[in-house]
């Protein structure tokens, strides 16, 4: 069916169904003029925002509607994960291009609302419009986080190690497979294409880290080299990374082999990894270690004083610049 059939208020009242999924921190969600909630005592509220537009962000014949929603709330999820906090509700926008049906809609939602309900996240509003051009979604997530616990880009001393939740590259590498139309030639590429459409944020690890004690964090949303550079600058140290303790997956570095590639560059400037980096002191971290939480957790490097800034030691343990060279909307 298409839009002009269904009408924007029927197509709303799609959208509403099943929205709320915590009853107890909502007064009003969808279908007033403002959503109404009721924030949690003594803690902080976080606010953050990610857009995502077609052929910028995703390609309609390489993602699902169910993928591209998922994807459209977990970048948002995995900045307040990166705060040290817990999602609590999402607000969405939509720009909607004619081309488009109300089944895709409604499979957009089905994927948004399967992440939101795996976070005890709530839709408690959004806008719909109509686009000439192309498919635009905006989520803005609310989340809250005990003050003790906020994590902030400036926190970093020297001293302190700089750690990664999971595997760094897959996300790149999988863009690439789907790019290329060769992700269906070896079985190995599909878990990267997967992590590409539908990458998971590291919300548990996030709070879990911060009551630990880390004491700078970042998302990886535009690649490793970006996000410790943002660290660095933010909390006026140096950073030394060493290429050869970066985790990568087994599948990139077979599909990074396969296509006469590094799996390290798509670590370094690929993005869209949406793990963590994070400082913190080392004695903080062997506590972590100890008490064997299930977050894998690898140490790239160290927090070094500004005057040396970010360095890299490359596979023969020669010291370079990283350069801030991840994905840059105005530079691709
Ligand atoms: N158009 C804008 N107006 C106001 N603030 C903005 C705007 N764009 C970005 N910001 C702010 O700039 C800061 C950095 O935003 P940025 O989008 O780079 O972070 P991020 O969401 O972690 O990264 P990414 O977008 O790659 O996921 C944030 O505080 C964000 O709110
Ligand atoms: C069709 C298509 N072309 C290119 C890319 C790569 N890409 C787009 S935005 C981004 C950084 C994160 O976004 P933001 O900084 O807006 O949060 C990256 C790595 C993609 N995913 N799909
Ligand atoms: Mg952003
Ligand atoms: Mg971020
Ligand atoms: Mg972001």
């Amino acid at each position: 069916m298409d839009f002009k059939q269904l009408g924007e208020f029927a197509l709303i009242d799609l959208i509403k169904v099943d929205a709320i999924h915590n009853k107890d921190n909502v007064v009003i969600g969808i279908g007033d003029d403002a959503a109404a909630l009721i924030p949690a005592p003594h803690q902080l509220q976080l606010v953050t925002t990610d857009m995502l537009v077609e052929m910028v962000h995703f390609d309609l014949s390489t993602t699902s509607a169910w993928q591209l929603g998922y994807k459209s709330i977990a970048v948002n999820l995995s900045d307040i994960a990166a705060m040290g906090g817990k999602p609590t509700h999402v607000v969405i926008s939509i720009a909607l291009p004619s081309y488009l049906s109300v089944d895709f809609v409604v499979s957009l939602y089905e994927g948004m609302k399967e992440i939101c309900h795996e976070f005890g996240v709530n839709i408690v509003g959004g806008d719909t419009v109509a686009s000439p051009n192309g498919l635009v979604i905006n989520v803005t997530a609310m989340g809250e986080v005990d003050p003790k616990n906020l994590q902030r880009r400036s926190g970093a001393s020297v001293g302190d190690l700089v750690v990664v939740t999971g595997a760094l590259g897959d996300s790149g590498c999988g863009l690439e497979l789907l790019q290329q139309g060769t992700w269906t030639e070896h079985e190995f590429f599909q878990p990267l294409v997967l992590r590409h459409v539908t990458p998971r944020p590291q919300v548990a690890a996030g709070a879990m880290l911060a009551s630990f004690g880390s004491t700078s964090m970042n998302d990886i949303s535009d690649g490793l080299a970006s996000e410790v550079n943002e660290i660095a600058a933010a909390s006026q140290v140096g950073i030394r990374i060493y290429a050869k303790m970066i985790p990568l997956s087994a599948e990139v570095c077979a599909a990074a082999g396969a296509l006469g590639k590094d799996g390290l560059e798509y670590a370094l400037y690929g993005g869209e990894d949406y793990q963590l980096v994070f400082t913190i002191p080392s004695q903080q971290l062997s506590l972590i270690s100890q008490a064997d939480l299930g977050i894998k957790l690898t140490v790239i490097g160290e927090v070094i004083e500004q005057r040396h800034g970010v360095l890299l030691v490359d596979e023969e343990g020669v010291e370079l610049q990283l350069e801030p060279k991840g994905y840059d909307h105005f530079r691709q």
